[in-house]
């Protein structure tokens, strides 16, 4: 064992939803250990990662919003940093914070219809309401990145404003996180959960808290490979760290242990758990990593991987008009001087926003010719466009799409075993509605693009229909993928053909392991789906405590 002391509650991850998890599950005065794999990564907790201007500063690379960008247009580079994970198909983030430490922070409250549409029984609209007003009020967000109190680079944005907002029918201009449940024909400004000119999160709220705790303890540089189980029983996790490996014991009997890894993160650990479909459990017996498995006797055959969903973003209206531009990438090393200056004295201007301007948001719903409403998140960026300027609108599908794909075990054997997407979630529905969702979406768009005085539309190319040119340039593939991935992990009041985790989040058929994370939550909401996945944890931590006599809520 790495250590003598046992563990009334084990998370594994600390990402959007162990961080908030942990606080509260902390809260009961159980001990509670967090184990996150990565290091730290804001200045906060310890994090060193930072460019030479941000030296002498209380900041790291992750803290200061406009960074993000730099990240991802260098994926190489974060992964020789180990910031992103390595043995994922898809991008996502290996350090504290898990995605809320790189990602755009884009902060949206979640609306009834997301819960009712996305979630089972037991986790509706009225059941997520305390959870969700507590998230929004412990970490209300901002549309005004800066600290002092302006907007930057807002050229384009303004003029797409005005072009929706006097459309016909017009969109109407909302502060989204004002009114959640106004996501048809609506427009607003970007929502983030940023603080004070920094990216702020749950690592600036949750953990804060959980830290103050006594019966809290954060370990990093941890990797859970898996759970250790005597038949059905979860007693420990088995870890490995830079001193070397063994196992960590919860309570015994009681004690559990919680998967919020993420969704690749997860289903990792529970195929190497010997918990998953068979033929995911039979390519891993078969690979260099099977000698450590469970013997097949104990194999427990659930779902995993099965009903994952994204939403596909389509790259879809390009348009050439006179914006500002400003160098993002550029600023990770060396920003504009004044810029820089100004970011530091007082955690204003440009630098306090994120990558090339974003704004605005804004959200149509088609019904298909299936009965279903679905949901298709705008946004757009501005900034240079080859040897012009201009904005890049997106059209991103989300809830209400129906197609579903898969996540499972590289085939590859001489590869290091990867979580790969064997099946991706976009545009294969039976009845084809996903696909006419966003084609009508977009050509009510492009209507509005068209009619921007002094623009030109560089994309869709003049005179192409709208569904021969999605169907040539976006074509299904992971070249659409959004890193919203959900539902891996399904969730249902009860076990059940299919289902993953039942509806207090326990693991179907095996005593003392949970799954908190975006694997739990069914499909994808109207927007950007984090404040998701933080209030189902808030939830989820209440009901675990409630399981284990030790609240009522
Ligand atoms: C580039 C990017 C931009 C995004 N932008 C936005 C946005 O603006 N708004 C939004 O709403 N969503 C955004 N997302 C999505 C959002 O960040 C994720 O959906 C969300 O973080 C998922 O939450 P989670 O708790 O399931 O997993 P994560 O937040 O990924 O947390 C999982 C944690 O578990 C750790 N872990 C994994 N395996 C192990 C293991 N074996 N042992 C120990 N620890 C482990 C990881 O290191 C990580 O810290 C973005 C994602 C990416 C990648």
């Amino acid at each position: 064992s790495v250590s003598n002391t046992t563990w009334d509650y084990i998370v594994v991850g600390g990402g959007a939803s162990g961080i908030p998890l942990a606080d509260k599950l902390s809260e009961s005065g159980k001990t509670v250990l967090l184990l996150e794999r990565g290091f730290a990564s804001s200045y906060r907790w310890g994090g060193k990662l930072r460019p030479q201007w941000l030296e002498g500063s209380n900041l790291t690379r992750f803290d200061v919003p406009a960074l993000y960008q730099y990240i991802l247009e260098n994926p190489a580079d974060a992964a020789a940093a180990n910031i992103l994970c390595s043995d994922y198909v898809a991008t996502a983030s290996c350090v504290l914070g898990g995605g809320t430490a790189i990602n755009a922070g884009l902060w949206w409250k979640p609306g009834s219809a997301d819960w009712d549409t996305i979630m089972p029984i037991g986790w509706n609209s009225a059941d997520m309401r305390a959870a969700t007003e507590e998230v929004f009020a412990r970490l209300p967000g901002t549309d005004i990145p800066s600290s002092d109190g302006k907007l930057y680079l807002q050229k384009g944005a303004e003029i797409l404003k005005k072009a929706l907002t006097s459309a016909e029918p017009p969109y109407e201009f909302q502060k989204a996180n004002d009114s959640p449940d106004a996501k048809d024909g609506t427009v607003s400004n970007a929502e983030h959960f940023f603080m004070h000119g920094e990216r702020g999160g749950v690592m600036e709220t949750f953990l804060v808290s959980a830290s103050k705790r006594a019966n809290f303890k954060l370990q990093l540089e941890t990797t859970v490979t898996r759970v250790i189980r005597q038949g059905k029983q979860i007693t420990g996790v088995e870890v490995e760290t830079p001193e070397g490996s063994g196992t960590i014991n919860v309570t015994p009997n009681t004690g559990k242990v919680i998967l919020s890894a993420g969704v690749f993160g997860t289903s990792k650990i529970l195929f190497r758990s010997g918990i998953g479909p068979k033929d995911q459990l039979s390519l891993l017996k078969a690979s260099p990593d099977g000698v450590n498995m469970v013997v097949e006797a104990e194999w427990i055959d659930l779902a995993v991987g099965h009903n994952l969903d994204d939403n596909p973003s389509i790259y879809g209206i390009i348009i050439a008009l006179d914006v500002e531009t400003y160098d993002y990438v550029g600023a990770f090393n060396t920003p504009v001087p004044e810029d820089a200056a100004k970011y530091l004295a007082n955690r204003s201007g440009p630098l306090a926003q994120i990558e090339p301007p974003l704004n605005p948001f804004w959200w149509d719903i088609v019904t298909g010719t299936d009965g279903i409403a679905r949901a298709i998140q705008w946004s757009a960026i501005s900034g240079q466009l080859n040897d012009t300027t201009g904005m890049v609108l997106t059209a991103s599908l989300g809830r209400g799409k129906t197609s579903r794909g898969r996540l499972g075990l590289s085939l590859d054997p001489s590869t290091p075993l990867t979580i790969n997407v064997t099946q991706v979630p976009y545009f294969n529905d039976a009845t084809g509605a996903d696909f006419a969702a966003v084609v009508s979406s977009l050509e009510n768009v492009l209507k509005i693009a068209r009619a921007i005085p002094n623009a030109t539309i560089v994309l869709p190319p003049e005179g192409q229909d709208v569904a021969e040119y999605l169907r040539a340039d976006f074509p299904p593939s992971m070249a659409l993928n959004s890193n919203h991935w959900v539902g891996s992990t399904k969730m249902r009041r009860r076990c059940g053909k299919g289902v993953v985790v039942d509806g207090e989040t326990r693991v179907c058929g095996v005593e003392g392991l949970h799954v908190v994370d975006a694997g739990i939550v069914g499909g994808v909401p109207a927007a950007n789906p984090q404040a998701v996945f933080v209030a189902v944890a808030v939830r989820a931590g209440e009901k675990i405590l409630k399981l284990d006599g030790g609240h009522e809520w």
